[in-house]
Order: C-alpha cells, then sequence, then structure tokens
C-alpha cells in the first residue's frame, strides 16, 4: 500500500476463486451464473459497471422495447411473468434481471473493470486483475481460478467513426448509447449517422418529437417488418429454418418484406446482395425490424441521405456534393467487443473479439468459455449459458463438495476472513492434486 501525491492509495490483494469467474454482469453472465448456481458450482462475477445489466440500464433510450417475442428473449430457469406483453418494455426486462439475479444469489462484484486475463501453463490457472476506484483509493485484485467465462458482450463498446472535420462540429455530437430522448431536440436539425436497429429508432424516436432528423446510409440495409399479419417476422424465419435452408428462408422472407413493405429502395435504402438472415449469421449485421420508421420515411418525416463525406462547421457535405445544416448529430455506427484489449490469448478469439468458431463459440481450451458472442441475441445467450454451466457443472460442483466435506462448512456462508483464507490455501493444494484443465 502507498500513497501518491496525498491522494491516491492503492491496494492489492489476491483472490482464489473456487470456481468460474464471469466477466460482466449483462444478461449473458446473469444466465451462466444463474445455470451454475442450480448445479451447486461457486463463482465470481466482476462487473465493470455499478449495476447489472449496465447495457440496459445506462445506454439505451427511454422508449426501447424488446424486438423480439419476449419467449426468445427470456433467460434459463426462469420465464418472464405472464403479464409482461408480447414486446417487453426496457423497465419490464430490467425488472426481470434484477429479479433473477436476486431468485439465483448472484451477487456481481461491482466497480471491478477486468484490465488483463491470462492462462498460466505452469499452474493450469487463469489470473484475472481488476482495478477499481473509489474515493481516491485505487485498488487492483488478482483472482486466480480455474474456468474463465467471457460475457463482457458483442456491445461492450462504442464505434465512433474519424470523419472528416467532425471534431470541429459547431454543434453537439452522441452516441447512440448516450440518446434519451428526442424531447430536447424538438425543432432540430438532427443527423443521425447509421441506419441498423438504433439508428432507425433514434431517427423514429427524434420525428415523433417534432425534430427533423436525416438519417445516413452509407451502405444497405435489410429492413423487415416486425410482423406478417401478426405474427413475428422473426419467429416465421425461426420456424422456417428447422426446415429450410437458409437461402430459401431468406428468399420468402424478402417476398414477405417487399409484399409488406414495397420497394423500399425508392427511399434510398437499398438491400445488401446477401439474404436478412444470412448476413446476419455470417457477418453480425442484425435486420432492421421496422417499428415504424418506414412510415415516418415514406411522410418524409425522416430524410434519408447518402454518405458522409466531411463536416464543415455546422454544415455536412454528402458523397453526392449535397450539403445539410445540422443542428446535431447522433452517431448511430454500432458497437464492437472489448475482448481484445484484456484477454491475453489468440487461439479461441480473433483480432475482432469474437470467437474464431463463429456459430459454435463457446468452448475454447484451458477452461476458457464465451456466452452471448454468437450473433444470435438473447436467445443464443440462453444457448450458450446452459451449454457452459453443463461443461462446468461436474467438476465445478466435484471441488466445492471436497472442500466443503473438507472443513466441514458451508462455503459460501463464512464471513470470518481467517476461515476464507484457509479455505483458498486449501483450495489451491485440492487443485494442486486434482487434475489440471486439458490443453
Ligand atoms: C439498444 C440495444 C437493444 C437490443 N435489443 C435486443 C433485443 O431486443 N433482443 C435481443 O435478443 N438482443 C438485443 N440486443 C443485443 C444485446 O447484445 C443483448 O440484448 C444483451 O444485452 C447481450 O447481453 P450480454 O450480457 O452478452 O452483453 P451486455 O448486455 O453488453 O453485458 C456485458 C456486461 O459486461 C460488462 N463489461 C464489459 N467489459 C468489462 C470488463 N472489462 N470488466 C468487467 N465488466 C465488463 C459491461 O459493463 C456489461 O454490463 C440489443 C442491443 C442494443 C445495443
Ligand atoms: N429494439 C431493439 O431490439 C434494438 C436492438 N438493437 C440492436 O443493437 C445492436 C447494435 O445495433 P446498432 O447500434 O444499430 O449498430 P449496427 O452495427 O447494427 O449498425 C451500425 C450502422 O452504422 C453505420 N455506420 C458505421 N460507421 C459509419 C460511418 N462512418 N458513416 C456512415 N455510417 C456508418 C453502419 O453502416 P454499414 O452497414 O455501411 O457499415 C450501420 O448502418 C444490433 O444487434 C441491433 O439489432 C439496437 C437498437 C434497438
Ligand atoms: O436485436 C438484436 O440485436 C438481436 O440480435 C436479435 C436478433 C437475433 N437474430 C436476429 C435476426 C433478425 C432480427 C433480429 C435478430
Amino acid at each position: 500500500m502507498f500513497r501518491l501525491m496525498d491522494q491516491e492509495v492503492t491496494t492489492n490483494r489476491c483472490i482464489w476463486v473456487n470456481g468460474p469467474v464471469i466477466v460482466g454482469a449483462g444478461p449473458s453472465g446473469l444466465a451462466t451464473a444463474a445455470c451454475l448456481r442450480e448445479q451447486n458450482v461457486p463463482f465470481v462475477v466482476l462487473e465493470r459497471a455499478d449495476c447489472i445489466a449496465s447495457l440496459w440500464q445506462n445506454r439505451t433510450y427511454d422508449r426501447l422495447k424488446l424486438h423480439l417475442p419476449k419467449k426468445f428473449c427470456q433467460l434459463p430457469k426462469m420465464p418472464f411473468p405472464e403479464s409482461f406483453p408480447e414486446y417487453p418494455t426496457k423497465r419490464q426486462f430490467i425488472d426481470y434481471l434484477e429479479s433473477y439475479a436476486s431468485r439465483f444469489e448472484i451477487n456481481p462484484k461491482f466497480n471491478e473493470c477486468v484490465q488483463t486475463a491470462r492462462f498460466d501453463e505452469t499452474s493450469g490457472l487463469w489470473r484475472v486483475k481488476t482495478a477499481s476506484s473509489a474515493e481516491s483509493t485505487r485498488t487492483e485484485v488478482e483472482y486466480i481460478c480455474r474456468w474463465l467465462v467471457v460475457a463482457t458482450g458483442e456491445n461492450a463498446e462504442r464505434v465512433v467513426p474519424e470523419i472528416d472535420g467532425l471534431n470541429e462540429f459547431a454543434g453537439e455530437v452522441i452516441h447512440a448509447c448516450d440518446y434519451k430522448s428526442g424531447e430536447k431536440f424538438a425543432g432540430k436539425k438532427v443527423l443521425v449517422v447509421g441506419c441498423g436497429n438504433s439508428g432507425m429508432e433514434v431517427s423514429l424516436d427524434l420525428a415523433n418529437h417534432f425534430a427533423k432528423p436525416s438519417m445516413v446510409v452509407r451502405s444497405s440495409v435489410h429492413v423487415m417488418p416486425r410482423e406478417v399479419m401478426g405474427k413475428s417476422t422473426f419467429e416465421i424465419a425461426m420456424k422456417m429454418l428447422a426446415w429450410l435452408p437458409l437461402w430459401l428462408v431468406d428468399k420468402i422472407l424478402l417476398v414477405l418484406c417487399w409484399l409488406v413493405l414495397g420497394n423500399i429502395e425508392k427511399y434510398g435504402l437499398k438491400r445488401p446482395e446477401m439474404g436478412p438472415m444470412e448476413l446476419k449469421s455470417v457477418k453480425g449485421k442484425t435486420p432492421v425490424l421496422d417499428i415504424g420508421a418506414m412510415e415516418k420515411i415514406r411522410s418524409g418525416k425522416i430524410d434519408v441521405v447518402p454518405g458522409i463525406k466531411r463536416f464543415d462547421g455546422n454544415r455536412v457535405e454528402l458523397v453526392n456534393g449535397e450539403q445539410l445544416e445540422v443542428d446535431s448529430v447522433v452517431l448511430a455506427t454500432g458497437y464492437r467487443s472489448n475482448v481484445p484489449y484484456w484477454l491475453q490469448e489468440s487461439e479461441f478469439f480473433a483480432k475482432n473479439g469474437f470467437p474464431k468458431a463463429a456459430n459454435s463459440g463457446w468452448k475454447g481450451r484451458t477452461g476458457l468459455y464465451a456466452v452471448g458472442f454468437t450473433r444470435r441475441g438473447l436467445s443464443g445467450v440462453s444457448m450458450d449459458a446452459v451449454k457452459i454451466a453443463q461443461d462446468i457443472g461436474p467438476q465445478g460442483s466435484h471441488l466445492q463438495k471436497v472442500l466443503e466435506r473438507l472443513t466441514g462448512q458451508h462455503i459460501r456462508s463464512n464471513k470470518n476472513r481467517d476461515f476464507v483464507a484457509f479455505v483458498d490455501l486449501l483450495s489451491l493444494l485440492t487443485l494442486e492434486v486434482t487434475s489440471k484443465p486439458s490443453k
């Protein structure tokens, strides 16, 4: 412990975890923890924010609703309450996650941001370092464990593009993750950069609040109606995929899109060469599920514009030479994984922060797992979590039982620091005599 300029005190600790360390307390981390709890495997969840599901609580707009019907979005072992509508609101989803965490007694260590994680070949263990700051004290902790579950999400960091002149832009520039409501933009000209689900829904919200949104479509986008004749388009696609090849499902979806939405290309919304479900599965690009933006585009309340060349003062020049005056800019330019910044591993994860094996990327070697990176939204999260807990379960609960038998105490219920230290030591010794994870 030492003092820096009379302000910062750093403390260092090392903690043995008698089970997996789960990085991230979003839906993925919570789902995995719940499945492990059911199998009596202890775990530690590390979360950089001060709450669970920080993406949903802190980085989404007020009017957000789930896009897919509720049965595709609930986590394992606890369905949504019957009273929830078909498309739950963000508040309902957060409330559900809060009760999920308390039901399965998941108490993440908040304000602990994982800085590095590496597998130590000699001991066969993971070493996970976190940093947290509170009231001028910086604490660094190292967790040592046999299993590491990466649950930091596909949307961990915002993508902020470099656009000529943007830094000098006279008005406000925000990322979609900081956009809450169109209320304060009433009467203002807002340039929305990007036309994924965020860009479309921010534009719709702005139009609903009497702002004047122009939405930049630099390449192409698949827009699908959220429902076709009262049935969820996503659900129709899933049902067809059980019987038909992907290319045929995409062809049928595109016919349905044309029947419901007409030719969207005449509004500047060019469709990609690849079909919507194939594009999602190959490139991870989610099709837009329309909840009203198309109607605003047709009526001219949302203006669709091509790519940006540069900003100049409060004007933006587009690639077609057109110039627009704008008051504010919302960058709905997407997100990326942050795994490459902290995980020192290059066999399982690719440089883009996603597992290399796109569709089966939940299990690596040396006790490494990933949950929520298979580009299948919340239903993919649940599938990964169940598989991971099944895989760790038998070994994890065995270790727990051995330790409880040896110590004669229920390990989770202790409050005695000496006892914790004793169990840590015992755990390390036990590990030495039990098999190390396969390499
Ligand atoms: C606006 C929006 C709406 C969406 N709507 C839907 C939808 O309707 N249906 C659907 O299926 N999917 C939707 N998604 C996709 C979304 O990815 C999932 O809903 C879900 O949030 C994924 O959960 P996750 O736990 O994998 O990631 P996240 O929810 O992002 O949680 C990851 C957690 O890890 C934490 N973390 C990150 N890095 C570190 C670190 N180094 N150390 C410690 N903690 C860290 C983060 O703070 C965060 O709390 C939406 C995404 C967005 C952006
Ligand atoms: N209600 C819901 O369920 C919602 C769900 N979501 C989900 O959140 C995730 C993230 O969505 P989203 O935030 O829309 O991100 P996406 O990655 O889906 O979209 C990013 C958009 O930004 C564009 N873009 C990026 N850089 C530039 C640039 N320099 N100039 C112009 N355009 C640019 C991209 O264009 P290009 O294609 O050319 O690269 C693309 O249109 C998705 O899974 C989405 O489904 C989001 C909002 C609501
Ligand atoms: O809304 C999201 O971000 C999702 O990832 C949900 C989703 C997963 N697969 C899809 C295919 C079509 C539309 C939405 C999704």
